[in-house]
């Protein structure tokens, strides 16, 4: 469907030089160290109609209650991001907008860690690239992404960001984890992001897990606020 996250893979426009001492030799020859191996995405933002605020666990944000949301169009209000790993690269790096920014902060940490511990091995035989699962520990990446809408303006493009983001680093890596692992990585970016990994009508609950209820092409509004009050009433019936 087209709210879902979208992604390719696509060879490099222009390649770096290969650093004179490259601190990958294990993995790459002079010749391999040329590559740079790129993937692309895009998520959509959601905006809650039953919204999430406050935290049990800032860390991992956890909320303290349940949230609904509806996915926007993506061709509206989304992020695209590429993410790209080569050995020439000596450390992790992004820009959003145009802009460099700094991955130094926690919840950029904690994307790139989640994800690079499931990452798996990637082989791309036409042009001798083969990384093992244990070399996207020291591979760097450089990370590009823009908002087709204003960032940090109150609609909520750290959601967007942060699933496109994990989602675009799990292509990269071939990690194979379903929606709701991916979903609680990018939790960890921003708790709304982990909506933004699914399409339609998304209910996050105050576990770890968020979840699909139902495709929003499947509804109608009145059906909408019908599905709405049903589910408020579902949910006081399962707390008391
Ligand atoms: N495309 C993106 N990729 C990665 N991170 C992003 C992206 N866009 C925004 N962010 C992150 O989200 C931050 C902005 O989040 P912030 O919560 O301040 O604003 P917002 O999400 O746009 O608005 P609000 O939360 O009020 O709806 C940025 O500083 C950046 O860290
Ligand atoms: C108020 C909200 O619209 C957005 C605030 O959530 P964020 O996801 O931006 O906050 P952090 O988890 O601290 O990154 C509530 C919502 O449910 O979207």
């Amino acid at each position: 469907g087209g709210y879902f996250p979208r992604e390719s893979r696509s060879p490099p426009s222009s390649l770096p030089p290969p650093p004179r001492n490259s601190r990958l030799n294990s993995m790459a020859t002079e010749a391999q160290a040329q590559w740079v191996l790129t993937a692309t995405g895009r998520s959509p933002t959601n905006i809650a109609v039953i919204k999430y605020w406050g935290k049990r666990d800032e860390a991992l944000i956890l909320p303290v209650n349940d949230s609904i949301s509806v996915t926007l169009d993506p061709d509206h209000l989304s992020a695209t991001t590429t993410v790209a790993a080569s050995p020439a690269f000596p450390s992790d790096r992004m820009w959003l907008n145009g802009k460099e920014i700094a991955l130094s902060g926690g919840r950029f940490q904690s994307c790139l860690r989640e994800i690079r511990k499931r990452a798996r091995d990637v082989e791309d035989e036409k042009r001798g690239i083969k990384i093992k699962k244990e070399d996207w520990e020291k591979l760097h990446v450089h990370i590009a992404s823009y908002n087709n809408f204003p960032t940090a303006a109150g609609l909520a493009s750290s959601a967007a960001g942060f699933a496109c983001l994990v989602f675009t680093l799990g292509k990269l890596m071939n990690v194979n984890e379903d929606y709701g692992e991916l979903s609680s990585i990018a939790r960890q970016g921003s708790g709304s992001a982990c909506r933004s990994i699914y399409g339609g009508f998304v209910k996050w609950c105050m576990g770890k897990v968020s979840y699909l209820l139902v495709k929003a092409e499947k509804l109608n509004w009145l059906k909408c606020m019908f599905f709405y009050s049903k589910t408020i009433e579902f949910d006081s019936i399962l707390v008391e």
